[in-house]
C-alpha cells in the first residue's frame, strides 16, 4: 500500500506553513531569523486553519511546532508592540487578536500537540499550554518573561498554567520569570515528554501513529469534559482582570522594559 503524500494547507501568511501528513495537520511557526516570534499575521492565521482541520474527518491531530531547531516560539514580536501604549484600542484590538488564536486552539475539536525545540517563551508558551499535550526535546527552554518585561499576562494563559503545573510553581515562574530547562519543566508538569533532540520526531511519531489508531470520539468527549470541569468560577471578576492587563501596557516601566529590550540592556523599572 502506498503512504499518503503529505498536502498542503491554505494558510494566509508564509509565516505559518501548514500540511497534513496522513491524518496529523502539522502548523508550523515559520520566521526563524526572529526565532519564531508571533506576528500579527502569524496569530491572524491560527483560527481559520483550525476552522479547517476541524471540518476535515480524516483529521486526528493537530501539531504546532517552530520552524529551525533554535525555538519554538520566543513570544509575540516586541517590535510590533512599539505605538500600542499610545493606543488603548490597538492594545484592546491586539489582546483581542491573541486570545481569538489562542482560544482556537485550547477550544480546537481535534487534540491539539506543542513539538517544542528550543526556546519556548512568553506568548510561545501561551501556545504551548493552549495545546493538549506537549513534548519536547532536552534542549528545549521554557520562560515566561512578562516581569521582566512589564507586560500583563492574560487571564486564560495564568489560568492554563495554573492548572498544568499548579499555584505556587506558576507564581514562581511569573514572578521570577526566570528560565527553565526541558527536565524541570517536565518535573513541574509544564510538558509531559522529554527526548534528546535528534530523537524527537521519533517521539512525536508516537503520538501521530497513536492517535490515529483511537477512538477520536472517545479523545473529543474527554477533551470537551476536561474543558467543562475547568471552567469559570461565575463570581471572577472579569473586567478588572482585563482592566489590570491594559493598565501594564500602558505603564512606564512596560515602555522601559521593551526599550531595554529593544536597545539589549537591563531595564531600570520604578513601579509607574
Ligand atoms: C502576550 C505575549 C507577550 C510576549 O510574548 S512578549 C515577548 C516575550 N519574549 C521575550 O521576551 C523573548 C525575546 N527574545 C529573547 O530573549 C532572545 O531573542 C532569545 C532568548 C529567544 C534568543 O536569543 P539569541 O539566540 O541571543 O538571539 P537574538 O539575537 O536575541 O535574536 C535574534 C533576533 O530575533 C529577535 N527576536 C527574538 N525574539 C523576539 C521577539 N519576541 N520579538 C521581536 N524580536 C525578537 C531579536 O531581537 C534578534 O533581532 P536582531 O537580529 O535584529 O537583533
Amino acid at each position: 500500500m502506498t503512504e499518503p503524500q503529505p498536502q498542503a494547507y491554505h494558510s494566509p501568511t508564509e509565516r505559518v506553513q501548514a500540511w497534513t501528513e496522513g491524518s496529523t495537520l502539522h502548523i508550523r511557526f515559520n520566521n526563524p531569523a526572529k526565532h519564531n516570534a508571533l506576528s500579527v499575521d502569524m496569530w491572524q492565521a491560527v483560527p481559520p486553519l483550525l476552522a479547517q482541520a476541524e471540518k476535515d474527518p480524516a483529521l486526528r491531530l493537530v501539531v504546532f511546532s517552530g520552524a529551525g531547531e533554535k525555538s519554538f516560539v520566543s513570544g509575540a514580536d516586541i517590535s510590533q508592540f512599539e505605538d500600542m501604549r499610545a493606543a488603548r484600542e490597538a492594545v484592546k484590538h491586539y489582546e483581542v487578536m491573541a486570545e481569538e488564536a489562542l482560544m482556537s486552539i485550547y477550544r480546537c475539536a481535534k487534540p491539539t500537540l506543542a513539538c517544542i525545540r528550543g526556546f519556548c517563551i512568553g506568548g510561545g508558551v501561551n501556545v504551548a499550554i493552549s495545546c493538549d499535550i506537549r513534548i519536547a526535546s532536552e534542549d528545549a527552554v521554557f520562560s515566561i518573561p512578562a516581569a521582566r518585561l512589564g507586560l500583563g499576562y492574560r487571564l486564560s494563559a495564568l489560568k492554563n498554567l495554573v492548572n498544568l503545573v499548579g499555584v505556587g510553581v506558576a507564581k514562581d515562574l511569573f514572578f521570577t520569570a526566570r528560565r527553565i530547562d526541558a527536565a524541570e519543566a517536565k518535573s513541574v508538569g509544564l510538558i509531559t515528554r522529554v527526548a534528546p533532540a535528534d530523537q524527537l520526531p521519533e517521539l512525536l511519531a508516537e503520538y501521530t501513529s497513536t492517535m490515529a489508531a483511537n477512538a477520536p470520539l472517545t479523545v473529543y468527549a474527554g477533551k470537551k469534559i476536561i474543558e467543562e470541569m475547568l471552567k469559570d468560577d461565575a463570581d471572577l471578576d472579569r473586567d478588572m482582570c482585563k482592566r489590570l492587563i491594559l493598565d501594564c501596557f500602558e505603564s512606564e516601566d512596560y515602555a522601559e522594559g521593551r526599550k531595554a529590550f529593544m536597545e539589549k540592556r537591563k531595564p531600570a523599572f520604578q513601579g509607574k
